[in-house]
Parts: structure tokens; C-alpha cells; sequence
């Protein structure tokens, strides 16, 4: 029999911490992971308190005066830091209808003289001025800690559900130093003057897990399954949207699904749906290829019960078997923001541009 999906599954984490049903949990993680690719999370350990703070905080930090967000522009940021107006992210080659500030958790910079220059993408976030929005760094880095914890946990459990020791996953973030993981807080207008419903365009993430909070009660996001159609993941209250990166995808032998996925903008004269995504990182300079996981046969086998995928609509990431890690994280980077790459990393952006800067439907 093969599998397909046409909804999103929930999955109750309180079931970890109770003896008698944590193995129920743990095989349907098996299940999502290989079918699905993405599910709903509910009753999770990050505070409730530090989730609605930053719900709250989502609409207001786009309400700064515009001149506070130019002030801190990604553009001034080699590590890909910082507020992006609305239009200036490309996916697909084609402009996102969505205006975003990206930070990170807590990073003094990585790069020393002589190590390549994805090492220049970790580093501090830039933050909007206290007195503008007085608590929010502190209220971010809160709620990343929290949802930081929750990542290395499932991540643990996901080893289980493959049939692999807890920490098999361990060598991909224990380090010389540590990870720093992204997120953003995302604005989506609605429908009116856009020049087109491209919220975000088809993709796949980067990483190994994200963690997505859907912060106002919009639809719009959207999840591409096995034979091409586009399935609804709406807000569910009290939940995480959480979904597999390409480079967790490329070390499981394609095991754990990563999947294609967009947002359509709000419909006209409705007011902005608000996001706010976590992507947990693995090391820059580890190469998935150098590190083999033992998956066991009968593991392997599901993946073929598995129906076979039409072509999704996105291509990006496809380097992870090739390259370090953070040479394919720097050309995502490079390919989403070429107005930052041009200035900061000129000869990765001739090399990913070499007609110049991307209009419309030139770029990946
Ligand atoms: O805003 C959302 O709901 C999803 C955003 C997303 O997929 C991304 O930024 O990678
Ligand atoms: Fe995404």
C-alpha cells in the first residue's frame, strides 16, 4: 500500500512524558516523518506565556517607524541579519509579498581570518531600539531558547522513531562551538496592491527542523503532497507547525520528507497574517555526506511503500550531498537576497547572478 497525504497530522508531545503511550508517539513521528513531512505539534513545553508575548509583540514590531527599520536593514548585515522591506526577498526567482525581520539566537561572530566565508554567516542579529519596543529582544530570545530546547528534543526523538540511538544526531550540532539557529517574524499584506499572491513562493527549508508559529488567525500556508496538490496547514491554536529541512532529509537517505511548501497573501481587504518561523541549523562545516547513519533495512523499506513523488514545484537546496553545510546555507542566503549578497559576498553573488542583479523568473 502506498501513502499519500490530503491533511496535516497532530501529534499530542505530552505523550513523550507518559510511560504508557510515549511509544505511540513515537511510531506515528515514524509515520509523518516518512509520509508526510510536515505535522502539527500540540501541548508543547515552550511556555505559553513566552508564546503569547511574542504573538502580541509580531504586529507591533512592524508598526516601528519606518525609518527605526531601515535603520536596521539586512543589508548592513553580513550575516544575513536584519529587516527586509516588502518585495526584496526572491523565491524561485520570483518576488515574495512579505515583509520580515530575521534574527537569530544569541552569537558573538565566527569568523577568524583564513576560515571560508560561510563561516561569516553566524553572528549578532540586529534588534530594533529598546525604547521602540521596550522588552521585545529580551521576549524573543526568551521564546528561541525555549523552542531551541523543544528542537534538540524532538530531534532526539526522531532518532528513536528511525530506530537509531537518541543521540545519533548529536554529531551534527556538537561542534567547536555552537549552533546558532534562524528566525524570522514574518508580515503578510493582504491582497490589493501586491503585484502578485506569492506570500512566500514554493521552497523547501534549509536545516534540520522548523518550528513554525502561525501568529494571527489566517490561512494562506500551504503544503505540497506526494502527487503535486497543494493541502491547507491553517492555524491550529496552541500548536506548532513543524516541517524537515533538506539537509535532515539528505542524511536520513531521504527517509524524513522534506516538503515543499508556500504562503498565499490574505485576500483582499482582509487585515496581515503574521508568522514566526525557527530553523534549527546544524553546523556550518560539516558535510551531511561525511556522516552516515545506520538505518536499519526494515526502516529503508518504508521508504519505498512510500508513493512516489511527482516533481515539486521547488528545486532549491539540492547541493547538501555535495558541499559544507555552510556553503549551502551561504548560496540559499545569496539567492534570496541578492540585494545583500551583492554587497557582502560579491563574488558568490556573480557567480549565482552572472547576468546581474535578478528581475522576475531569472533566478532558481
Ligand atoms: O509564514 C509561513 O507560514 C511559512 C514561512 C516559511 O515557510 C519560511 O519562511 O520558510
Ligand atoms: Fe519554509
Amino acid at each position: 500500500m502506498t501513502s499519500n497525504f490530503s491533511s496535516i497530522p497532530i501529534l499530542d508531545y505530552s505523550l513523550t512524558t507518559d510511560p504508557e503511550r510515549r511509544e505511540e508517539f513515537i511510531a506515528q513521528l515514524r509515520h509523518v516523518l516518512i509520509n508526510v513531512g510536515f505535522l502539527y505539534l500540540s501541548n508543547s513545553p515552550v511556555p505559553r506565556d513566552d508564546i503569547d508575548a511574542i504573538v502580541d509583540y509580531a504586529p507591533r514590531l512592524f508598526e516601528i517607524p519606518q525609518e527605526a527599520k531601515d535603520k536596521i536593514r539586512m543589508a548592513n548585515s553580513e550575516h544575513f541579519y536584519g529587516y527586509s522591506k516588502l518585495g526584496a526577498e526572491f523565491t524561485k526567482g520570483k518576488l515574495d509579498q512579505r515583509e520580515q525581520f530575521d534574527f537569530g539566537t544569541e552569537c558573538d561572530s565566527v569568523w577568524k581570518p583564513g576560515d571560508p566565508d560561510y563561516m561569516r554567516l553566524w553572528g549578532p542579529a540586529q534588534w530594533p531600539e529598546e525604547e521602540l519596543l521596550p522588552g521585545f529582544k529580551a521576549a524573543m530570545l526568551r521564546y528561541l531558547a525555549g523552542v531551541e530546547k523543544l528542537s534538540y528534543e524532538l530531534i532526539n526523538l526522531l532518532a528513536e522513531a528511525l530506530e537509531l540511538p537518541s543521540d545519533a544526531l548529536k554529531a551534527f550540532f556538537e561542534t567547536e562551538m555552537p549552533v546558532q539557529h534562524w528566525a524570522k517574524v514574518v508580515k503578510y499584506p493582504p491582497l490589493g496592491d501586491l503585484a502578485s499572491d506569492q506570500g512566500v513562493g514554493p521552497h523547501f527549508d534549509a536545516g534540520f527542523l522548523t518550528f513554525l508559529l502561525q501568529a494571527s488567525p489566517h490561512a494562506g500556508l500551504q503544503v505540497q503532497n506526494l502527487s503535486g496538490e497543494w493541502i491547507d496547514a491553517p492555524p491550529i491554536p496552541g500548536t506548532f507547525v513543524v516541517n524537515i529541512g533538506k539537509a535532515l532529509e539528505t542524511v536520513t537517505q531521504g527517509l524524513a520528507r522534506a516538503t515543499s511548501h508556500r504562503v498565499l497573501s490574505p485576500p483582499k481587504r482582509s487585515t496581515p497574517r503574521y508568522s514566526i518561523p525557527f530553523f534549527q541549523n546544524i553546523s556550518l562545516r560539516v558535510s551531511v555526506k561525511d556522516i552516515t547513519l545506520q538505518l536499519n533495512d526494515e526502516i529503508l523499506k518504508l521508504r519505498e511503500q512510500r508513493a512516489e513523488a511527482g516533481a515539486p514545484d521547488s528545486v532549491n537546496y539540492a547541493e547538501y550531498g555535495q558541499l559544507p553545510t555552510g556553503q549551502v546555507n551561504l548560496i540559499g542566503r545569496v539567492r534570496s537576497h541578492p540585494d545583500v549578497a551583492q554587497r557582502h559576498y560579491p563574488e558568490l553573488f556573480k557567480q549565482c547572478f552572472p547576468r546581474g542583479f535578478p528581475v522576475e523568473g531569472k533566478a532558481y
